[in-house]
């Protein structure tokens, strides 16, 4: 792990607090890729990321075939005029599937349905609906031209051609691709194994009756379905008491089974935050304290062979970080590149508070006005025990780390959460 950068003096100097954008690189930079392959059948494909690159063994499709329900001929028969019209021999049908013999000799035509091949000595398919048909032929205009309504060969993926490349996470057209190619099983990235645990004495689980100065996990649960959605394989590993030595057993255990662990809680300053000073006994702290609010006291380093992430127990500060920094670091970990965040700019309907110092993900409702520019809305309170604040929102609301508050009507950077939530 590198030591902290130098940093210039400001508003956090004293503190050692890493601005956002370089936590964000230090997490990054950490990070081994995930490389252990598994073969999985398609059906289990979808969200898996592609550990090599898939070519096609074939052209897609694979023959020239119809576009539309119509008549295939030889355009060479046709009159050059529109004006003018012929009658051309019907001698069969082929429909979509197995090809047949048949074949459309000089003044003959052949009923063809959309998908199917294209019966040799055809070279145009002319729409059903400008034809007019008769007893054993048809009569059809000029006008048409060579090729018409034929989608050929290779079109839509030319043989040996890389049709996904490796790192990437297969959506579901994905899937349709790979199966066109004649795949059923593709090879994807192991899951990253993610351990996950509260600190607290005063937490209590799911179902669990509180007594005075208790409070319900949200955190575990929060994180846990915010890890369900990233596709890693995550282990609830329970709420740990604020003692060293509980904390000390659920780590070292920890160390050894899994590639990345998540705790919140217990990492600030007070008399019960032991999650930093067990970190520097069992692995190491590569930093603490980020210009970033809500969140700022992050702890991240290594413990044993996986990455640690000890995000604040305030309910907001958790999932803010986790959205932020401990998600790209996850994807980069997956063998996926972080995906890209479309940052828009929005304008404030009220005024927002922001003092100069740190990085602030605010919660916004983003709305349309009447001339059809964006505009953003907080959530109310910006409290980071406030949970309903990030629950309501639908984006972040990115304010810079040097800048003071907002004015009603400036435009601000908002973070749709549709991207990556
Ligand atoms: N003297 C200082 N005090 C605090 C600082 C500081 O820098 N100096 N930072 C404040 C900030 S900012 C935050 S955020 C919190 C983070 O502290 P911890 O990570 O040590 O979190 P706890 O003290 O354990 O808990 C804070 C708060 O969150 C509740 N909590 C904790 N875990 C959960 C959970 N799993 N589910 C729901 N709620 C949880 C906990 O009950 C507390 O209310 O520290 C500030 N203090
Ligand atoms: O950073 Mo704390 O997360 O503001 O409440």
């Amino acid at each position: 792990m590198n030591a902290l950068p130098a940093r210039p003096s400001g508003r956090n100097a004293p503190t050692g607090d890493l601005p956002f954008a370089q936590a964000l690189q230090r997490m990054l930079d950490a990070v081994r890729p995930l490389d252990a392959v598994e073969r999985v059948s398609l059906r289990a494909a979808s969200g898996r990321i592609l550990a090599a690159d898939a070519a096609s063994p074939y052209d897609v499709p694979p023959h020239d075939n119809a576009a539309m329900d119509g008549y295939a001929l030889r355009a060479a028969d046709l009159p050059a005029e529109t004006e003018r019209r012929i009658a051309l021999h019907l001698t069969g049908q082929v429909l979509a599937g197995p090809v047949g013999g048949a074949t459309v000799a000089p003044g003959e035509c052949i009923r063809i349905t959309t998908g199917a091949a294209m019966p040799p000595g055809a070279d145009t398919v002319v729409m059903q609906e400008e034809v007019e048909v008769g007893d054993g032929r048809i009569v059809v205009s000029g006008g048409h031209v060579v090729g018409e309504n034929i989608r050929r060969a290779g079109e839509d993926l030319a043989r040996g051609a890389v049709v996904l490349a490796r790192g990437r996470r297969l959506l579901p057209a994905d899937i349709g691709l790979l199966a066109a190619i004649g795949l059923t099983e593709t090879d994807v990235v192991r899951r990253p194994r993610v351990a996950l645990l509260s600190t607290g004495d005063e937490l209590r689980g799911l179902g669990e009756r509180l007594r005075a100065g208790e409070i319900h996990d949200s955190n575990r649960y929060a994180l846990l379905a915010a890890l369900g959605r990233l596709g890693v394989d995550a282990h609830d590993l329970g709420t740990v008491e604020d003692r060293p030595e509980a904390l000390r057993a659920v780590l070292a255990e920890a160390a050894a089974g899994y590639d990345a662990v998540v705790s919140s809680g217990g990492v600030s300053a007070g008399d019960a935050d032991h999650t930093r000073g067990v970190l520097a006994e069992l692995g190491e702290v590569d930093f603490w304290r980020v210009a970033i609010r809500p969140g700022r006291p992050l702890a991240f380093g290594r413990l044993g062979g996986a990455l640690f992430f000890g995000l604040p127990g305030n309910p907001v500060a958790a999932l803010v970080i986790f959205y932020q920094l401990v998600l790209p670091t996850l994807e980069r970990l997956s063998g996926t590149e972080p995906r890209v965040r479309r940052r828009q700019r929005a304008r404030a309907l009220a005024a927002m508070r922001k003092s100069p110092g740190r990085t602030e993900f605010q919660r916004g409702v983003l709305s349309t006005a009447d001339d059809g520019s964006l505009c953003v809305a907080l959530t109310g309170a910006q409290g980071s025990g406030l949970l309903h604040s990030m629950s309501r929102a639908d984006c972040f609301v990115v304010l810079d780390e040097a800048r003071g508050p907002v004015e009603a009507g400036e435009w601000v950077t908002v973070e749709p959460f549709a991207d990556f939530v």
